[in-house]
């Protein structure tokens, strides 16, 4: 796994994310990491993020964790695919399937792939695991900012 984090590469201006920016004191502070041929990130939601059943995740956290790290992993595949330095990529399309109840309580894990570079248009599939549970998966459509 490589230690550093695809967010802590973003230029400073590209920081301040509430899911991932490392400068958002209040944010979550995603970190995503690219092992092998996929990007992984690890999560564990605080319970005040439940959907109103106690112990489960809110889909709206859900959709946070999977879109932020999509952008990581689009980033980390465009980088590696054209050997330039890590840029910012916003999202254009976000499409969660909630497969199972997700539990709060647990480490989660986001797997990210890249399933198409075009350009400056990257889609990447995403899934989240609960331990060994498949609770969401992701399809996204990730757009590089322009210089
Ligand atoms: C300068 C700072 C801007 C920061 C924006 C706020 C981002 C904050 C971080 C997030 O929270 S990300 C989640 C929220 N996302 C947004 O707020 C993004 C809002 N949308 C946009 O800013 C623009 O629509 C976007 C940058 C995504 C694309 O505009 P562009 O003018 O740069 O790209 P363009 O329209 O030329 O499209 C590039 C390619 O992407 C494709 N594309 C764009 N939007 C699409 C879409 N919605 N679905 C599918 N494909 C899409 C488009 O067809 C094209 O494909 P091809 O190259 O194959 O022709």
């Amino acid at each position: 796994m490589c230690d550093t984090a695809i967010q802590d590469l973003y230029a400073e201006e590209f920081a301040n994310c509430f899911g991932c920016g490392r400068n958002n004191q209040h944010g979550l502070q995603l970190k995503s990491h690219w092992q092998g041929d996929e990007c992984i990130c690890r999560h564990t939601p605080k319970s005040h993020y439940t959907g109103g059943v106690p112990g489960f995740l809110y889909g709206g956290m859900i959709a946070s964790l999977i879109d932020c790290h999509g952008a990581a992993t689009a980033a980390a595949a465009k980088s590696r695919e054209s050997g330039e330095p890590i840029s910012r990529f916003v999202t254009a399309s976000l499409n969660v399937d909630f497969v199972k109840p997700t539990p709060i309580g647990i480490e989660l894990e986001i797997r990210g792939k890249a399933t198409e570079i075009k350009n400056r248009k990257v889609t990447v599939a995403l899934q989240l695991f609960a331990g060994e549970t498949l609770c969401a998966t992701g399809k996204m459509i990730l757009v590089q900012l322009k210089n």
